[in-house]
């Protein structure tokens, strides 16, 4: 092993010997290797920044986007060209900004010089939120919104309106004059869907909305707006915040502080949920806080103090472009927990957190779906002591094709109609008598006429139906349109689903007979009634399912209709086409109308107003059940004809549309004028009816046209003294001789035997001569007078 160990250890010497020359060596000149290294360096660095330099001033087609810009960067891309070109204008240096901001234009690549050590982030957050959210470009418009019942809050908002336009006329290079808007009015789309276009292309303009509202604890116009707000902002196919482009919103509200002590009481608890929803939609954008304001004692005071912060917010926009972040006792746009704790509510958490919550403010308490359904159900049998296996037997069709998952149905439904509301009393002195909470009925004039033997309404002379023998009722006096002619004075309520407490079919139908007869005793003394007449009308024959709202709305209208029937009672249903599958769901009636307001969907939007939005299809899909149903009763197109409306250039649409639903009787009818403040809103004057010859003129159009497409139709009937023509199938057509009277007997007996049969097994004999196209259709039998009662000569065309 020693010899072994040799080698090794002269290898050994080796190393070591060369290890000491290379540390002599070092010793030696270090001073140098080091000095030689750092100049090394020194060169390097000096290269690439020379290339770098170069680069920057050469290179023109490298991209980066705005998003990438810190605030240095930033800087150094908006600085202004070192060179000697005149100096540009501001609105030139923002002309040549805009690309960069559109992304249209590639901005130079910016060098990011590599870095040793851990990773340093420097520059501004940048604002990913869109340009209009974060600033105010333009002219700001101020629009002022009011709803009102009985007159408050539109004489407020109307003396906003002034003192604003006060407050502003010296802004007029930023701030617009304001506009006021009755939410009774609008079309919800118009503005609470997105911002509202600027007419004027050339100026932009952002829009700041003050909404002042009052609160209450039934059902008003205003329930519709919330459930728009909150179907906007739970709607799938828009954005959640589709209102964030406004400059800002803010809200007052009025409330009995008497009634309604407390906010937890519900003291302007519909104004507080209006706030809480336009902050959702804004993306948070509540320019100045909500205003309160009691009208029994601080209103004017209170409303004062807002309307000078909300100025001074309007201001301070127009002087710098935004809300910015310090105004005056706005704070964070969040004001509470609320709008927060109620996306919890969306998202699925039991509906007790939402139930719980909002009993606190004493307004509708939020619930699931299923609650819905099964609420509504379980409550209309204890309000009507039905037995609950009754209901369950009978579900409620009730319309769910709007509704969202958050629906704002109550978890206890309120009446439709309380007898403690406007509503109530606005109708009942219009000559309704309400029936229970949603129903109502009415003897009309004609039946009055009739009494005295001063005629009968078109029905007569077009289907044998005497007025005196007619009852005119609704089981829904709330509808789905708010339709320019309606007669309900803009009171009553209104709803895509029914969402009300439902009475029971037998106690609408004992009201409602006990309401007619009562009002038609009270002719008895009248001057001119007839014994006989007054005789005969103790026994109803006939009931006109049409008086106002829409009574395939009420969930058991098949039953009502059943009841009437049993008694031999024919109906005529009148119903606005926006309810299809009620409407499919519906069991033979006498005569089964939809109403035809219009023949194009932007017609209709404008005359009938529907807050249905799919509401064009939903007309169409009830035109194509009405074809199908036409060989099971007597199926009628009714066409209220509106001038400056739905007539000029429509005759071809409407002929369209009957070769669609293929109805057994075309009805065209110059529209009513009722003379309320509500029609006038709408833009309907005296103006806007037609005289009789231009419901004619038309009628012949229209016949022309349906004679070109080959639809065996022709002109029927008319009563010229309710400005009304009928157009029929020739199917009514029988021995030369038009037959668009009902044979009443044989409907029922047909009905009770239980066997299919169509409307030709109850056509009835021929149209009398007298109430035939040409001839006038005024019964003979009657006397004709004038307003004064005076006998008049019956004109015959
Ligand atoms: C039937 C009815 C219900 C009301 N409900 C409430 C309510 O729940 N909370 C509230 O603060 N005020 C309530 N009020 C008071 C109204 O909001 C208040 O009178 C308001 O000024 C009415 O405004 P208007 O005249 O513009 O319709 C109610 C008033 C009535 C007649
Ligand atoms: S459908 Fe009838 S009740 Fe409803 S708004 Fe139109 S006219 Fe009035």
């Amino acid at each position: 092993m020693e010899v072994l160990g040799r080698p090794a250890a002269g290898s050994k010497d080796r190393g070591i010997l060369i290890h000491e020359l290379v540390l002599h060596q070092w010793h030696e000149y270090r001073y140098l290797v080091l000095l030689a290294a750092v100049l090394l360096g020194l060169v390097v660095i000096l290269y690439f920044d020379w290339r770098l330099r170069k680069e920057r001033s050469t290179s023109s087609s490298t991209a980066s986007t705005p998003e990438c810009r810190t605030s240095v960067e930033a800087g150094w891309l908006d600085e202004k060209p070192k060179s000697t070109a005149p100096a540009e204008s501001e609105d030139e240096r923002s002309e040549r900004r805009e690309p960069y901001e559109n992304g249209a234009v590639q901005l130079p690549k910016v060098f990011v010089r590599p870095r040793s050590g851990p990773k340093r982030v420097t520059g501004s957050i940048v604002d990913k939120r869109p340009k209009s959210e974060s600033s105010v470009t333009g002219k700001i418009q101020p629009l002022v919104f009011f709803s009102s019942l009985t007159g408050t809050t539109e004489r407020c908002a109307q003396s906003l309106l002034g003192e604003l336009q006060e407050s502003f006329k010296d802004y007029s290079s930023t701030i617009i004059e304001p506009q006021i808007h009755d939410l009774s009015y609008i079309d919800y789309d118009d503005f609470y869907v997105t911002p509202p276009k600027s007419h004027k292309t050339d100026e932009p303009v952002q829009y700041f909305y003050l909404l002042l509202l009052p609160s209450y604890n039934i059902d008003t116009a205003l329930d519709n707006f919330l459930a728009h707000l909150q179907e906007t902002h739970h709607d799938f196919r828009i954005d959640t915040a589709p209102l964030s482009g406004l400059a800002g919103y803010s809200v007052f509200g009025f409330g009995d502080g008497e009634e309604w002590s407390t906010e937890a009481e519900g003291f302007c608890s519909q104004a507080v949920e209006v706030d809480k929803w336009m902050a959702k939609l804004t993306g948070r954008k509540r320019a100045y806080p909500m205003g309160l304001g009691d009208v029994k004692s601080d209103s004017q005071r209170r409303l004062g103090e807002w309307r000078d912060g909300v100025v001074k917010v309007l201001l301070d926009i127009a002087a710098h472009g935004g809300l910015g972040e310090g105004v005056a006792g706005s704070g964070d746009a969040v004001e509470s927990e609320e709008e927060d704790a109620d996306e919890v509510v969306k998202l699925g958490t039991t509906p007790k957190t939402g139930a719980g919550r909002l009993a606190k403010r004493g307004r509708p308490q939020k619930t699931s779906r299923v609650d819905d359904l099964e609420d509504l159900g379980g409550k209309a049998s204890l309000q009507s002591g039905d037995d609950i296996s009754s209901q369950s037997r009978s579900p409620l069709p009730i319309d769910f094709t709007t509704s969202s998952l958050a629906s704002t149905t109550p978890h206890i439904p309120k009446a439709m109609v309380p007898a403690s509301s406007p509503t109530h009393a606005s109708l009942t002195k219009q000559g309704y008598t309400i029936i229970g909470s949603h129903s109502g009925v009415k003897i009309c004039r004609w039946t009055k006429s009739a009494l005295r033997g001063r005629g009968s309404c078109y029905k007569f002379s077009f289907y044998g139906i005497k007025s005196h023998l007619c009852m005119e009722t609704t089981p829904s006096l709330s509808c789905s349109n708010k339709c320019v002619f309606c007669w309900r004075h803009g009171t009553n309520p209104t709803g895509t689903t029914w969402r009300w407490q439902v009475d029971p079919p037998e106690m609408i139908f004992e009201g409602a007979k006990e309401g007619h007869y009562k009002k038609i005793k009270m002719m008895r003394g009248v001057p001119g009634v007839r014994a006989e007449r007054f005789q005969e009308a103790m026994k109803i024959r006939h009931c006109a399912l049409s008086l106002v709202g829409e009574p395939i709305f009420y969930p058991h209208i098949n039953e009502f209709v059943a009841m009437l029937h049993k008694e031999r009672i024919s109906s005529f249903l009148v119903c606005n086409a926006q309810h299809p599958d009620q409407l499919a769901a519906l069991k033979p009636v006498t005569q089964l109308y939809v109403s035809i307001d219009a023949s194009n969907a932007e017609s209709l939007r404008k005359i009938d107003r529907p807050l249905h939005r799919d509401y064009w299809q939903r007309f169409l899909r009830c035109l194509d059940i009405l074809r199908e149903k036409r060989f099971r009763m007597r199926t009628v197109f009714r066409l209220t004809l509106v001038k400056g409306f739905n007539i000029d250039e429509e005759v071809e649409g409407y002929a369209d549309l009957v070769a669609r639903g293929l109805p057994c009787f075309v009805e065209i009818k110059g529209v009513t004028y009722c003379g309320t403040s509500s029609s006038a809103g709408a833009g309907l004057t005296m103006q806007n009816v037609p005289f009789y010859d231009e419901i004619t003129s038309f009628v012949e159009a229209l016949n022309a046209a349906l004679e070109r497409r080959g639809l065996e139709y022709g002109i029927a009937a008319e009563h010229a003294h309710s400005c009304c023509v009928l157009i029929a199938s020739k199917r009514f057509y029988v021995e030369e001789k038009w037959h668009t009277l009902i044979d009443y007997e044989k409907f029922f007996e047909r009905l009770e035997s239980g066997i299919d049969f169509s409307p030709e097994d109850y056509m009835g004999p021929p149209t009398p001569t007298w109430a035939t196209w040409g001839q006038g259709g005024f019964d003979p039998a009657d006397e004709r007078v004038d307003r004064k009662g005076k006998p008049k000569i019956e004109k015959v065309r």
